[in-house]
């Protein structure tokens, strides 16, 4: 079986009265491409976000490679209800059996004690890494819109992608190279501009490129953090039919040539049923479904929630 790369376990992000993600469990697993979808509003960028250290969760824990880089704030506004690894201890659903002889009183004790224990152990141990730390940790990511260098060439993007894995600090990044480690990098930028098709436009300035192109570089650019884990935030936003195709060609051409693993949100069902080995489907931040693109496309629950109404709702 191959290595679990992603398990997000639990994770719950409240944002006052809104919980926007609601105790998702989502693992991905080496090589594969799996899929986030849902209405607008319906938590799924929220969950990258948790993923990549933008925000501490509520609650929750997310399993990098098999190391724990995110935990939940055990001094959250749901420490009552999620504190710990065992949100079972705060439901109904948890059942502790009284011992022989045990009094009420004892019993509800021993119950406060665990839920004690069980936020102890993380007190003190609480993680939440930066997004660059994620970053240098193997984790990249694009977003929504697409956020490139705009006054840089198209092969300084890439480059800067290459200095982020090695410093995880911008200005450390930037300036401080020595000339064997910056030969080295270049010729990688070189290279994957080769592979990503976009040599030809290497020294053109990054927003000249056509909107297709853009999305490419700013892959390029994530790919250059020599990433495990490569998050995709509706790569195919703001694409026609023609450019989805492409990009969902291409997509499958990265997994391909770069051995990658993939978690992508995605609104045009063409491009997710088409690559995803696996998809999760959220809806007002809960996990409504989650199996192979079959599955999901004859699951009522998840046509009724979203693929009733258009692709670009
Ligand atoms: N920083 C924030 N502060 C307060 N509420 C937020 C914040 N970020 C997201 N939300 C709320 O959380 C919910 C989920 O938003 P999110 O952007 O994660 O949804 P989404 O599934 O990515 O939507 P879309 O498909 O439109 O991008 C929404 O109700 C949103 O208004």
């Amino acid at each position: 079986m191959s290595e679990r790369v992603l398990y997000v376990e639990n994770a719950t992000m409240q944002f006052g009265g809104v919980v926007a993600v609601d105790n998702l469990n989502l693992e991905v697993y080496e090589g594969e491409i799996v899929a986030l979808i849902g209405p607008n509003g319906a938590g799924k960028t929220t969950a990258f976000n948790v993923i990549t250290g933008v925000y501490a969760p509520t609650n929750g824990r997310v399993e990098f490679c098999g190391r724990t880089i995110v935990r939940n704030h055990p001094q959250g506004k749901m420490r009552k209800t999620y504190a710990g690894m065992n949100p079972e201890l705060y439901t109904g659903e948890y059942k502790l059996e009284p011992l022989s002889g045990e009094s009420d009183e004892a019993l509800e004790s021993r119950r406060a004690l665990e839920r004690q224990r069980d936020v102890d152990a993380f007190t003190g141990r609480v993680l939440s890494p930066t997004p660059d730390q994620v970053t240098a940790l193997g984790m990249a990511r694009t977003f929504q819109n697409i956020r490139l260098w705009k006054s840089q060439s198209v092969f300084t993007n890439v480059l800067i992608g290459t200095h982020l894995r090695r410093t995880s600090n911008l200005f450390s990044a930037t300036f401080r190279l020595n000339q064997k480690e910056e030969r080295a990098q270049r010729e990688k930028v070189e290279h994957l501009l080769d592979i990503v098709g976009l040599s030809d436009v290497k020294d053109e300035l990054a927003t000249s490129l056509p909107y297709g192109r853009q999305r490419r570089l700013e892959i390029a650019r994530a790919l250059a953090t020599e990433p495990k884990l490569l998050l995709l935030d509706e790569p195919a936003a703001g694409m026609n039919p023609q450019e989805t195709d492409e990009l969902t060609e291409f997509i499958g051409r990265v997994r391909k040539e770069f051995h990658m693993t993939i978690l992508l949100i995605e609104h045009h069902m063409d491009l997710v049923m088409d690559i995803s080995e696996r998809i999760y489907v959220l809806d007002f931040g809960k996990l409504i479904a989650q199996g192979t693109p079959a599955e999901i496309q004859n699951d009522q629950r998840v046509i009724d929630a979203y693929l009733g109404v258009s692709e670009d709702a």
